[in-house]
């Protein structure tokens, strides 16, 4: 018995556009019910949400029960963190800052067991190989395991050639917030200079066979990234939603 299909790694392989949000509650019971919805992908937020392995784990668990992708994002490529990941049975990850080649290819290694990579051996102890009730999972995880990673300066979009040219790399993330700031437009994601650069650089990775990834609240620009090329579409924020009901609804009562 093989490792788990990754539906979404054939998906985005195949060039279909997906769509999901960011989830940074970091509970698993509200993961669960952002997991009713009917999102391709959730993306739980190891980066700016305050998770640790153990809410991710329990994140993982209660989506990966649902038809939606559980998909973690780490707070950066340290392959400890991402070994831990996989383990706990994400066969998705989102490495955010990424500025190299050489950076994207050591994030790719730490995704895959030897010999193709570094990722350490603990599938006895892994969720991921289903505590070692699939015994097939070490010579089949790789090939389930779809690794994006996240460009998100000048820097990063500088090196965006040599990143694409990484083998084993699934797709290319855009970040427009943090692209924003290091542009000058600190809090303006939606600065058409960022913009502008944003769907280059989405044309760019699609062109060159990866999924291209972006999050963006922003109907129109959700539609002008979709027509770049975008196949892996963040379209909300569960913070921002379930925030934004409860003022427009405390302000409707009570004027606040
Ligand atoms: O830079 C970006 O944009 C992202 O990487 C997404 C943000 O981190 C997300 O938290 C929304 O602000």
């Amino acid at each position: 018995m093989p490792a788990p299909l990754n539906r979404l790694k054939h998906r985005l392989a195949a060039g279909e556009v997906t769509h999901g949000i960011w989830v940074g509650l970091a509970d698993p019971y509200l993961a669960e019910i952002a997991a009713t919805a009917g999102f391709d992908w959730l993306l739980i937020d190891g980066e700016h949400a305050p998770n640790d392995i153990r809410s991710l784990s329990a994140q993982v668990a209660v989506v990966a029960a649902s038809d939606s992708v559980p998909v973690i994002r780490l707070p950066d490529d340290d392959p400890a963190k991402i070994k831990q990941a996989l383990d706990i049975g994400a066969q998705t990850l989102l490495i955010p800052m990424i500025e190299s080649g050489a950076q994207a290819d050591r994030a790719v290694k730490a995704c895959l067991y030897p010999p193709h990579g570094i990722r350490g051996v603990g599938s006895a102890l892994a969720r991921a190989s289903r505590f070692a009730a699939i015994p097939d999972y070490l010579t089949t995880a790789n090939d389930q395991i779809c690794l994006i990673v996240q460009i998100e300066s000048r820097a990063g979009l500088a090196a965006l050639d040599e990143v694409l040219a990484v083998d084993g790399l699934d797709g290319v993330f855009i970040g427009p917030s943090d692209l924003a700031a290091d542009m000058g437009h600190l809090g303006k994601p939606g600065h058409p200079e960022v913009q502008h650069a944003v769907l280059d650089a989405i044309r760019r990775i699609r062109a060159a066979g990866k999924a291209a990834g972006v999050l963006t609240t922003d109907p129109a620009f959700i539609e002008a990234c979709k027509a770049a090329g975008a196949t892996f579409v963040g379209v909300g924020i569960d913070v921002t939603l379930l925030a934004g009901a409860l003022r427009a609804l405390a302000g409707k009562y009570t004027g606040a």
